[in-house]
């Protein structure tokens, strides 16, 4: 298996052999729950200081209260020697009400709603059946200045999945951004050129994350010689000229484009199964690989702005203070994470990593 990068566009003219940046963050994640915390929240910490924690748990998060209970459990996951401030998206459903939508805007440690169309990713059965009707509780978001974070991909058999972003931009996001001009959204995983395309002509409070997966592979990445099941995730990879357009919108430095890992781990008998699930767990080599991916592309001087300023500035949350340190090393992303009995296999597993960060 290769990084496919266009030819010719896409050859280092210059590497500095080290980067220091702010310290960057992850504006979406997925943490999961119970004892695995011990494993995902050091996997994160190390590198990122602030973190959307994405709600599709089993029940969802979908208060205030749940969401602090769950923060509560995470902070507790928290090794000493690290420092890390988890912001709490919550779980949009069909019965999403006002008041919850008011509550969620007076606490900080809540960051926005997480719309999930109901069938359309793993754990989004309690999602939203009815875009339209979830117009009254997009008024008050609005007014509320609360942001709603999108998976972006429709669910009806009849429309392919290579389509489902593009379509579902086409049906609802687009009359979404029209009817509330002042909503602030967040297209999560693009994995379209239509999608980073949807996003640069909205208007400003409009913007997206991209996770590395999008950004280093496409869809031959994902079938060619057998099903690799660990680049498996939902939306699913596209095909190359949709992963080149990725890349230019991550590496343009325009602000509406920044990190987001969705790192998403399955216990390793839920992937490498027949029906495997949907999810790349990418904690353990994150800013690495997008490092990389800037690296290949020459444009390692936009990686601070992508990884450690837009974010921010789109939330209207202060950028970190202090920097991490990248260097010019070549290592090998763990084959294996073993927690509490469970195994994993993480994305990018047992590949080398060309950037490794300064302890
Ligand atoms: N991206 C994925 O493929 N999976 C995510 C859910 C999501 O972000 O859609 C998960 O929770 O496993
Ligand atoms: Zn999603
Ligand atoms: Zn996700």
């Amino acid at each position: 298996m290769s990084t496919n990068f266009a030819a010719g566009s896409f050859q280092a003219t210059h590497s500095p052999s080290s980067i220091t940046i702010t310290r960057p963050d992850d504006w979406h994640l997925h943490l999961r729950d119970g004892n695995m915390l011990g494993m995902t929240v050091p996997a994160t910490a190390r590198t990122f200081h602030r973190a959307v924690i994405m709600p599709n748990l089993v029940p969802p998060v979908t208060t205030v209260e749940l969401a602090l209970a769950y923060r509560e459990r995470i902070m507790a996951a928290v090794p000493t020697d690290m420092t890390f401030d988890p912001r709490m998206a919550l779980y949009l459903t069909q019965d999403t009400t006002a008041e919850t939508v008011r509550a969620a805007a007076q606490e900080s440690h809540v960051i926005g709603f997480k719309l999930y169309p109901a069938g359309a990713t793993t754990n989004s059965a309690a999602g939203v059946r009815s875009v339209a009707d979830m117009a009254p509780v997009l008024e008050v978001m609005q007014e509320e200045g609360v942001p709603l974070l999108v998976h972006g991909e429709v669910t009806e058999p009849e429309i392919d999945i290579f389509d489902r972003e593009k379509v579902f931009i086409d049906r609802y996001l687009q009359p979404i951004t029209e009817k509330f001009p002042r909503l602030k959204v967040v297209l999560e995983h693009i994995t379209t050129k239509d999608a980073a395309d949807f996003v640069a002509a909205a208007h400003d409070g409009v913007a997206a994350t991209l996770t590395p997966q999008h950004i280093l592979m496409n869809r031959n990445d994902l079938l060619v010689g057998g099903v690799h099941v660990h680049n498996y995730c939902l939306p699913v990879l596209k095909r190359r000229t949709h992963q080149e357009a990725l890349q230019k919108a991550a590496m343009s430095g325009n602000p509406k484009f920044f990190l987001g890992t969705d790192s998403a781990p399955h216990v390793r008998e839920k992937k490498e199964t027949a029906c495997g699930c949907a999810g790349c767990f990418s904690a353990f080599t994150a800013i690495e690989l997008y490092a990389q991916a800037f690296a290949a592309g020459n444009a390692l001087d936009k990686l601070e702005g992508f990884a450690s300023h837009f974010g921010a500035d789109f939330y209207g949350i202060p950028r970190n203070q202090d920097t991490i340190t990248l260097h010019a090393e070549t290592w090998q992303a763990p084959t294996i994470v073993e927690h509490g009995g469970e195994t994993w296999v993480p994305y990018w597993a047992g590949r080398d990593i060309h950037w490794r960060v300064a302890v």
